[in-house]
């Protein structure tokens, strides 16, 4: 009872901590916060703009289109915290905006995390949930989140896989009867295949672009597979011989070449995991299949090329960006079954 006013008055909160996104998620209410983990800080010095309210989706309209006295920062790079006080004000800033009204209780809160994070990364997360206000603080891995999120019946004994491809780690993980059986979690996503649609771009059309205008050509006319009828994108960047600002067409047969580096370590992480499970479990995986969640499963036609490399089926969840984030929520509605497996620690509540 007491618990059940406590959490009234300050509930708690699902926090898909991510690399391109932060999602926060709160039980009943749904998804909350959906902004770009990104913030905005006068150059030289480490205050963020406008009394700290330049974060998130402000932030990111700045992005790549600074005035000299402007930069935009990301705090979190390959999934992990770069930049722990920056993480820290931007969380702060999220989790604010969670609760709307100070209430001084300090909210129980799951964060999901990358599978393959280190000791120290796993505290760097801690410490700044901690500092940003957050009472008990429970350590979620993203593919176990992703899972409970896209609904698998992962308590079930029967194998089920999932493959979450965010901003900055793919994490694969084969689950069953609660508990991860066999994961890998790559620092290769989409961040990666921004690059290297940039760096296409340099070598194929002498074409300087920014990562922000790389991911709208991903998300415009990327592809992982043949499509039915391939697509064209006027793109504007600065010619690397002159110097000066110019234009190119790209197709999406050009856009497929250059991401195919990515999405064949995305591919060969994916193998890695089935090869490494028992026998039985592979065996349910020809029923079960591959769920892909995260923002990288809306490549397009990824799930087809994943099913005739893999042999299973393979579909994309509802609502890919959110699933990580509302498995986190789940998990809190359900603290009690999954407490045993993740990490905790307390602040003073
Ligand atoms: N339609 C789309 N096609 C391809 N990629 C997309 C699409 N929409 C979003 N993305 C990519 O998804 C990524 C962001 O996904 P998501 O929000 O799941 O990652 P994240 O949780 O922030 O990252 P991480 O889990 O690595 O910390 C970005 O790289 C973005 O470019």
């Amino acid at each position: 009872m007491l618990n059940r006013l406590r959490r009234w008055f300050c509930p708690d909160l699902g926090i898909d901590l991510g690399t391109a996104n932060t999602l926060v998620a709160v039980h009943g209410a749904g998804i909350v916060v959906d902004e770009p983990s990104v913030v905005a800080l006068e150059r030289g010095k480490r205050q963020i703009l406008g009394r700290g309210a330049a974060v998130g989706r402000l932030a990111r309209q700045m992005l790549g289109r600074t005035p000299d006295s402007i930069t935009a920062v990301r705090p979190l790079k390959d999934g992990v915290i770069t930049d722990f006080e920056l993480c820290e004000e931007m969380l702060q800033y999220f989790i604010r905006k969670a609760l709307r009204q100070s209430t001084g209780l300090r909210p129980r809160v799951v964060i999901a995390v990358p599978g393959g994070i280190t000791p120290v990364e796993k505290r760097a997360v801690f410490n700044s949930a901690e500092r940003a206000g957050a009472g008990r603080i429970y350590l979620i891995q993203e593919s176990k989140a992703a899972s409970i999120g896209a609904g698998l019946p992962i308590s079930e004994p029967l194998a089920s896989m999932v493959c979450d491809i965010g901003g900055g780690t793919t994490e694969v993980a084969i689950l069953s009867l609660g508990d991860i059986v066999v994961s890998k979690s790559i620092r290769v996503a989409g961040d990666e295949m921004d690059e290297a649609i940039v760096e296409s771009m340099r070598k194929r059309f002498s074409l300087r672009i920014g990562t922000q205008t790389a991911e709208q050509i991903k998300i415009q006319i990327g592809s992982a597979y043949p499509l039915e009828e391939e697509l064209t994108m006027e793109v504007r960047g600065l010619d690397t011989i002159s110097g000066i600002p110019r234009r190119a067409t790209v197709t999406s047969e050009e856009i497929r070449e250059a991401l195919r580096k990515p999405i064949e370590a995305i591919l060969e992480s994916v193998k890695h995991v089935i090869e490494q499970c028992d026998p039985e479990l592979v065996a349910d995986l020809s029923d079960t299949g591959l769920v892909l969640t995260g923002g990288g499963a809306l490549l397009r036609r990824l799930d087809l090329l994943m099913r005739e490399q893999l042999g299973v089926p393979v579909r994309v969840a509802e609502d890919p960006l959110t699933t990580v984030a509302r498995g986190t929520a789940i998990c809190l509605e359900h603290l009690d079954h999954w407490r045993h497996s993740l990490d905790s620690e307390t602040s003073d509540v």
